[in-house]
């Protein structure tokens, strides 16, 4: 296969692809430190935000797809109720369009993401195909699925945004595991959808699965329903919130529809990780034909490897709180963390409870209310 050589020595399949080694450390140095948090977790999000708003059925006008239009219209989408909070990713983008000018707006979300899974352990290292021209005009609202739809309106809106499967949807929620809400309950921020929101793994599959006993916070939130560790310290002062659920991943959990392809990711980090690429490669390129990308998949960093740990049930737990709802799939046998007292999930990736994000002020703003 026909090689390039980039400027600092590295050896590419396309010369188009040595832009994105500069860009990939300005993303690493200038906002996400090497690090699982808070901002490539939003990053991620965005990746997903830019490229549903698509349709099949209502055609070109009601957005591009993986365009960059959250970007280039950042007084549009982010205003969207579902893309609530999605400002902060967007305006940390923004800047990158004027320092790495040859990269496209759409490639920039895309790739972003894709680094920023490099800082996941357990995350796969995703195809990224480059060269998606700038959007000429915003998605539509309305387009991205909200944590209160049902599953027969979740599964639509995706077969509709890019023809996926189930199984796909389920294999994307696989992004959960690396997830926290800031929106969803008023007076929480970064409360976690899994007990270890730093590391991708299967945890999100099985925790989904247990039974809800609380809320972290208020209870009477859109979208969100009661979790197996509500638990947290904030009203002692601290950061933990205690792990908020949604509904969305509640009900795809226990639909007939969905149900055996979420148990089935249930302690099989491989299979799970492998499920998340082949579906977030077709994500990220929505509104483009693969013919007229480039495949710079060898610019992605090797991301960190899997923690190497069986999921557990977290302590206080058991499979006695599981709520299956698939008749075909044993369920499988794991073991259960020690401890008598539920344990709190940390606010920060080192175990800790302060750890800064960055923020780079912008013209995005929080959606209304
Ligand atoms: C049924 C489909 C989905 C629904 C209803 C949904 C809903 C949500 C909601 C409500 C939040 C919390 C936002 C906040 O309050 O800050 C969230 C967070 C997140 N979602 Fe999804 N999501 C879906 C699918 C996806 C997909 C396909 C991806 C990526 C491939 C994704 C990646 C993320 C990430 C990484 C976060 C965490 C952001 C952060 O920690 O700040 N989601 N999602
Ligand atoms: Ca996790
Ligand atoms: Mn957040």
């Amino acid at each position: 296969a026909p090689t390039a050589t980039c400027s600092d020595g590295t050896v590419v399949s396309n010369a188009a692809c040595c832009d994105f080694i500069p860009l990939a450390e300005d993303l690493q140095n200038l906002v996400f430190q090497g690090d699982c948090g808070e901002d490539a977790h939003e990053t991620i999000r965005l990746t997903f935000h830019d490229a549903i708003a698509i349709s099949q059925s209502l055609g070109p006008s009601a957005g591009g797809g993986a365009d960059g239009s959250m970007l280039i219209f950042p007084l549009v989408e982010p205003e969207f109720h579902a893309s609530n909070g999605i400002d902060d990713s967007v305006n940390n983008l923004i800047p990158f369009l004027s320092t790495h000018p040859t990269i496209s707006a759409g490639d920039l979300v895309q790739f972003a993401g894709a680094v920023a899974l490099s800082n996941c352990p357990g995350a796969p290292q995703v195809q990224f195909l480059a060269g998606r021209p700038n959007a000429t005009a915003p998605a539509i609202d309305g387009l991205i699925p909200e944590p209160q739809d049902n599953v027969t309106s979740i599964l639509a809106r995706f077969a509709d945004a890019g023809g996926f499967t189930p199984f796909e949807v389920v294999s994307l929620l696989a992004s959960h595991s690396i997830a926290r809400a800031d929106k969803v309950d008023p007076i929480l921020d970064a409360a976690p959808f899994d007990t270890t929101p730093f590391t991708f793994d299967t945890q999100i599959f099985l925790e989904v699965l247990l039974k809800g006993v609380g809320f972290p916070g208020t209870d009477d939130n859109v979208g969100e329903v009661a979790s197996p560790l509500p638990l947290g310290d904030t009203a002692s002062g601290g950061n933990d919130t205690g792990m908020l659920r949604l509904q969305s991943d509640f009900v795809l959990a226990r639909d007939e529809r969905t149900a055996c392809f979420w148990q089935s990711f249930v302690n099989q980090q491989e299979f799970m990780a492998q499920s998340f690429k082949t579906a977030f490669a077709k994500l990220a390129i929505l509104g483009h034909s693969p013919a007229n990308l480039i495949d710079c998949s060898d610019v992605v960093p090797v991301p960190k490897p899997a923690v190497d740990k069986p999921a557990t049930f977290p302590a206080t737990t058991g499979p006695q709180d599981l709520q299956l709802s698939c008749d075909i799939l044993p369920f499988p046998s794991l073991s259960i963390d020690p401890g008598a007292q539920e344990t709190l999930i940390p606010h920060c990736s080192n175990g800790g409870e302060d750890c800064t994000s960055v923020q780079f002020a912008g013209p995005a703003t929080d959606s209304p209310a």
